[in-house]
């Protein structure tokens, strides 16, 4: 299998990542996408996003105290709270973004920003399937994975500082061998500020 036209030896997650498939259920994904679509979400990417506890600003690639918008919704802190009994985060996440891909639409490689937020980033994946792909900043390799529905993607260690994460701004990913069309991905991604 080719990325970018780099072959990838090692089909799969980075060391420090894990896959949770079915975390929620689909009646849950489906409060949790219409509580998301109630509110207003932001045209200031190529994608849609929606930021709760702290604003991450992209031009500087940061969120600071100062950029505190309030509690996190509810529901949104429910999730946080059963992460926390889970055993997958130490502490409450209080910043989470929300972020919405259309079929073509991505994001770009990048590592969560260090100096902002602590050591275990979680992704929770909504509605459609898609593929993640990870560097490693050291050596170059690639990886992807088949982000599922319903799932979450734990990042820690090696795999949240030393490998990037991206998805590529495509219509359709090969899963299991066959094509399948990109439908509507929403994902929140939950996180623990520094400060
Ligand atoms: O959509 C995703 O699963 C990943 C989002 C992400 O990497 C981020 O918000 O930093
Ligand atoms: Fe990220």
């Amino acid at each position: 299998m080719t990325v970018d036209g780099t072959e990838i030896t090692d089909i799969g997650l980075p060391p420090g990542a894990r896959v949770i498939p079915d975390w929620i259920t689909p009646a849950e994904e489906t409060a949790l996408v219409a509580f998301l679509d109630e509110g207003a979400w932001s045209d200031e990417l190529r994608r849609r996003v929606r930021h709760f506890g702290y604003r991450y600003d992209y031009r500087a690639r940061i969120a600071t105290p100062e950029s505190r918008i309030g509690p996190l919704p509810e529901d949104v802190q429910g999730l946080g709270r059963r992460m926390v009994e889970d055993g997958i985060f130490a502490r409450l996440p209080d910043q989470v973004i929300a972020n919405e891909y259309l079929p073509g639409q991505g994001i770009s490689a990048h590592v969560d920003c260090q100096p902002c937020f602590g050591d275990v980033i979680v992704s929770m994946s909504l509605l459609s399937p898609c593929e993640m792909q990870f560097g490693c900043v050291a050596t170059g390799e690639r990886r992807a994975a088949i982000l599922p529905p319903r799932s979450l993607l734990v990042l820690e260690g090696v795999a949240r500082h030393d490998w990037t994460h991206a998805i590529p701004a495509r219509r359709s990913d090969i899963i299991d061998g066959v094509r399948v069309m990109r439908g509507r991905r929403v994902s929140l991604t939950f996180r623990t500020m520094r400060f």
